[in-house]
C-alpha cells in the first residue's frame, strides 16, 4: 500500500516588479505549507517578479533580479525538507522564457520551461518569451555564476522532464498548456505520472472558473491524478484581477479550493491523498495500451519521499475527503471582484479614497454599492484579525484615531459622492436617490449644481460668434443639442477632478492627501458609444466598465437583498436616463430610446462580435436564426438586418471613444477594452457602403422573395 501524502497548493497576491513583497509573500506560503506537514508546495505563474510585468520581461534586471530572489530560497533553511515549485523567468541561450524552478533542501532540481504560451485576449506571453515547444527534450542550463558556486555544478537539466522520487513521480505543466487540446498531462499520466503541478496566471473573467473547474476534472477524471492548481490573486498593477481559487483534485474530484475573491495575502490549501487511489483508479487495460505506446520522459531521480513514510502523521492524517466545487453566483463575482480590485489598486496607490460623481442611475450606483462592498470586505478582514489589512487602514481611515468598526464608517471615510445637477435638467427624483445612496452606505455626499459653468460655457461661444446654440425641445438643430449636453457631461469631468483634489482638505483630513475618481460607464454602453468622450467616463479606473448592463442589474438586485439595501430597488425601476436635455411634459430622455437598441440587444451583438468573431454578415446570419421567423414576437428578415446594421454603424463611428476608455476592470468576455483586450481599427469606412451590409441587404431580398412567393403560393391554394 502507498502511504498518505501530504501536498500544497496556493494562492498569492502577487505584485508586479515587487520583489520584496513577492518574496516574502512566497516565503511565508511555504513555511505555511511545512507547517501543515505539505512536503510539496506549488506557487503562481512567474510569482518571483509577479505575472503581470508585460514588457519589464524584456528587461534583463528581472531576471536578474528573480535569481536573487530564488538564491534567497535556496540558502533559506527554514524552507528546507519541502520540494518546492516556484516560477520565474529565464534566459537561456539568449531566449527569454516562462519557466518554473523545482528546489528542494536548498538545491535546483531542473527547470521547467513553458511549452505553450497564452497568447489571447489579455494574454501575450509571445512578446516577451519564447516557448519551449519541444515535448519531453531537455538540456542543460548554465547557471549564473553565484548560483553555480552555491548549487556546486555548473549546470542544471531544463525542459519537460519528469520528477521521480522514492515513491512516485510527478510533473510541472504551466496554465495555459492546461487549456490546450493535446496538454501535457496527457501523455505525463500515461507515463506514470501521479501527481501534476500547474501554476497559473488566470484572470477573473465573469463565469470562467467552471471552465477551469471542467478542465481539470476531466484531466484528472480520464487519467486519474492528483493535480495541484496554484494561481496569482489581486491586482498585481493592471485591469486584470487574478482571482486566485488554488485547488487540489483527486481522480476528477476536488478536496482543496481556496478563496476566488478575499483580501489576505496568502491562502495555502493543503491536502492528503492516497496515492493508492490514483494507482487503482489507472486500472483499465484501455488506458494501459496507450500508456504503452506512449512517448517517454527524462526522468530527474530525486533521493526524496513525499510521503510520511517514518512519521506519525500517517497514523493521524486520514486522505481529505472530497468536496463539491464551490461557485459564486456572477452577481456575487461582480460584487467581490471589482471591489477586491479596487482595494488593492487604493492601497497600492497609496491614494486617501475615492470620488464618484453620482448622478441617481444604476451606472454610478453600481461603482458605489462596489466601494461599499469593498468597505464590508475590509471590515470583515479586520474583524479576522487580518494584520496586512489593518495596517493599510490605519494609514488610509485617517479622519479617526480608533479604527472603523463598520463598513459605513470606513465609506464615510474613503467616499466622497457629489451629485452635479442642472436645474432644468436633472429630475427630483435623481437627485433624491444620489442623497439617499450615499446616506445608507455612509459616503459623504454634496449636492450642488452646475448651471453657472454650463451658461458661461455656452456664453463664450455666443460671445465669439453671436451664435446661440438651442436644445432640440427649444427648437435647436441635433448638433447642438448635442454640443450643449455635452457642455455638461464634459464640465462634470473637470469639476469631479477638482473635488477628487480638494475634498481631503476641505473635510481637514490630517496629512491631506487626494482621491481617484472612479467612472461608471458600462461594457454595453462603451460598445454602442453612448457616452460622451472625456466626461465623467474619463476617471482615473472604472471597476464596471466590463460589465455589462443586464449584470449591472442583476448585481444591485442581489445586493439589494444581501447587503440590505432596499433603496437600490428604486435605481433598478427607475428608466434609464442621461439627463442631459430639459425635461418637459412632452420629453423625457431615455437611454434605450435615444440609443436606438435595448441593453439586451447590445449584450448579444457584444457577444457575437467579440466571443464568436463575427461581423456583420456573419452576425446577421446568426440572429436570423435567434431573432427571426414567423410569430407574433418574431422579426422579419429586414428588421433583424436593420438592427444589425445599426449596431455596426454606431459601433464603427464611436469606437474611437475606446481609445481614450477608462482603464477599466475586467470581466466581460466581449469588452471592448482598446488598450489590451479588443485590438481593432477606430477609423472605419462607412459601414453603409461596406461589403458585408451589402451582403446583409442581398439576403434580405431573396428572403422577401422567398416569403413572398409562399404567401403567393398559400393565396392560390385557397
Ligand atoms: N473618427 C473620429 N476619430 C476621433 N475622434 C472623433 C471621430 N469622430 C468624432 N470624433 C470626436 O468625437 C466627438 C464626438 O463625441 P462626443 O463628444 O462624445 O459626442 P457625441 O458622441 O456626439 O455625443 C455624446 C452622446 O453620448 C450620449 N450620452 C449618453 C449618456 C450619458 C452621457 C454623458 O456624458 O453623461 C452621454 C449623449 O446623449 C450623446 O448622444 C467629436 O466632436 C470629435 O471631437
Ligand atoms: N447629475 C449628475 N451628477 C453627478 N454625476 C453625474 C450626473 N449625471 C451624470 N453623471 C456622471 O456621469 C456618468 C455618465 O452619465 P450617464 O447619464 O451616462 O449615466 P449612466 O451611464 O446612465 O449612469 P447612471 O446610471 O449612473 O446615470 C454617470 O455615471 C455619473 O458618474
Ligand atoms: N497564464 C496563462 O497561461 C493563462 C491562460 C489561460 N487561458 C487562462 O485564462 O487561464
Amino acid at each position: 500500500m502507498a502511504p498518505l501524502i501530504t501536498l500544497a497548493t496556493c494562492a498569492l497576491n502577487q505584485w508586479s516588479l515587487d520583489f520584496e513583497g513577492n518574496l516574502q509573500r512566497i516565503k511565508k506560503s511555504i513555511l505555511k505549507a511545512k507547517e501543515a506537514g505539505a512536503t510539496l508546495r506549488v506557487g503562481p505563474e512567474l510569482e518571483i517578479p509577479g505575472y503581470g510585468c508585460l514588457d519589464h520581461f524584456l528587461e534583463n534586471e528581472v531576471y536578474d533580479n528573480s535569481w536573487d530572489s530564488l538564491y534567497s530560497i535556496l540558502t533559506d533553511p527554514e524552507l528546507h525538507d519541502i520540494m518546492i515549485d516556484v516560477g520565474l523567468p529565464i534566459l537561456h541561450r539568449n531566449c527569454r522564457y516562462n519557466a518554473r524552478a523545482i528546489v528542494l533542501n536548498g538545491k535546483i532540481l531542473c527547470l521547467r520551461p513553458k511549452l505553450y504560451l497564452a497568447n489571447d485576449g489579455n494574454f501575450r506571453e509571445m512578446r516577451f518569451f519564447t516557448p519551449w515547444n519541444r515535448p519531453r527534450h531537455v538540456e542543460d542550463y548554465y547557471l549564473p555564476p553565484y548560483i553555480q558556486k552555491h548549487q556546486g555544478s555548473r549546470h542544471v537539466p531544463i525542459g519537460d522532464v519528469v520528477l521521480s522520487t522514492f515513491d512516485t513521480a510527478l510533473a510541472a505543466e504551466t496554465c495555459e498548456e492546461l487549456f490546450t487540446p493535446n496538454s501535457p498531462h496527457i501523455t505525463m499520466g500515461l507515463n506514470g505520472v501521479e501527481i501534476f503541478t500547474n501554476s497559473s496566471g488566470s484572470h477573473h473573467s465573469l463565469r470562467k472558473l467552471d471552465e477551469r473547474i471542467a478542465l481539470i476534472s476531466e484531466a484528472t477524471r480520464k487519467n486519474g491524478g492528483v493535480y495541484l492548481y496554484s494561481n496569482q490573486l489581486g491586482c498585481d498593477g493592471d485591469r486584470l484581477y487574478y482571482d486566485g481559487s488554488a485547488m487540489i483534485f483527486v481522480n476528477g474530484d476536488i478536496v482543496g479550493q481556496s478563496s476566488q475573491f478575499g483580501l489576505n495575502e496568502v491562502e495555502v490549501v493543503v491536502a492528503t491523498v492516497d496515492l493508492e487511489a490514483v494507482r487503482s483508479y489507472r486500472f483499465a487495460p484501455s488506458r494501459g495500451m496507450q500508456a504503452v505506446a506512449a512517448p517517454e520522459y527524462r526522468r530527474i531521480e530525486v533521493d526524496f519521499s513525499l510521503s510520511h513514510e517514518n512519521l506519525d502523521l500517517d497514523e493521524q492524517h486520514s486522505a481529505t475527503a472530497r468536496r463539491p466545487p464551490r461557485y459564486h453566483l456572477p452577481e456575487e463575482e461582480i460584487a467581490y471582484g471589482p471591489a477586491c480590485w479596487l482595494w488593492d489598486y487604493l492601497r497600492r496607490s497609496k491614494a486617501a479614497g475615492f470620488f464618484i460623481p453620482l448622478s441617481g442611475g444604476i451606472d454610478s450606483c453600481a461603482t458605489a454599492t462596489l466601494v461599499y462592498s469593498m468597505c464590508r470586505q475590509v471590515v470583515k478582514a479586520m474583524k479576522e484579525g487580518n494584520a496586512e489589512v489593518i495596517a493599510d487602514v490605519k494609514r488610509i481611515a485617517a479622519y479617526t484615531e480608533t479604527l472603523p468598526s463598520t463598513a459605513e464608517e470606513l465609506c464615510n471615510q474613503v467616499l466622497c459622492t457629489s451629485f452635479l445637477g442642472m436645474k432644468e435638467q436633472s429630475s427630483k427624483e435623481t437627485r433624491e436617490r444620489a442623497q439617499a445612496l450615499a446616506d445608507r452606505i455612509g459616503a459623504y455626499h454634496t449636492d450642488t449644481n452646475i448651471d453657472d459653468v454650463f451658461h458661461s460655457t455656452r456664453n463664450i461661444l455666443t460671445s465669439a460668434t453671436g451664435f446661440e446654440p438651442k436644445f432640440k425641445v427649444h427648437g435647436g438643430t441635433t448638433t447642438q443639442n448635442l454640443a450643449l449636453q455635452n457642455i455638461q457631461a464634459r464640465s462634470r469631468m473637470v469639476i469631479s477632478y477638482y473635488m477628487a483634489q480638494e475634498l481631503c482638505e476641505v473635510r481637514g483630513r490630517p496629512g491631506g492627501g487626494s482621491l481617484l475618481v472612479l467612472g461608471s460607464s458600462n461594457v454595453d454602453e462603451c460598445l454602442r458609444g453612448y457616452l460622451t468622450k472625456y466626461d465623467c467616463s474619463s476617471a482615473d479606473i472604472n471597476p464596471i466598465g466590463s460589465v455589462s448592463k443586464v449584470d449591472l442589474k442583476r448585481f444591485i438586485a442581489w445586493a439589494a437583498e444581501d447587503f440590505d439595501m432596499p433603496i437600490l430597488k428604486d435605481f433598478i425601476e427607475a428608466t434609464p436616463t442621461a439627463e442631459l436635455e430639459p425635461i418637459t411634459a412632452e420629453h423625457t430622455q431615455s437611454d434605450e430610446v435615444d440609443m436606438q437598441m435595448t441593453y439586451k440587444e447590445l449584450s448579444r451583438f457584444g457577444t457575437l462580435r467579440k466571443v464568436n468573431h463575427l461581423g456583420p454578415f456573419g452576425m446577421f446570419l446568426v440572429l436570423l436564426e435567434e431573432w427571426g421567423g414567423e410569430g407574433e414576437d418574431r422579426l422579419s428578415p429586414r428588421e433583424v438586418a436593420d438592427k444589425v446594421k445599426k449596431f455596426f454603424h454606431f459601433y464603427q463611428i464611436n469606437r474611437h471613444k475606446q481609445t481614450v476608455a477608462t482603464p477599466a476592470y475586467h470581466a466581460e468576455s466581449y469588452s471592448p477594452d482598446d488598450h489590451r483586450f479588443d485590438l481593432r481599427p477606430f477609423l472605419y469606412p462607412s459601414a453603409f457602403q461596406s461589403w458585408s451590409f451589402k451582403k446583409i441587404d442581398a439576403r434580405v431580398e431573396a428572403l422577401e422573395q422567398r416569403i413572398q412567393k409562399k404567401k403567393n403560393e398559400a393565396n392560390a391554394s385557397r
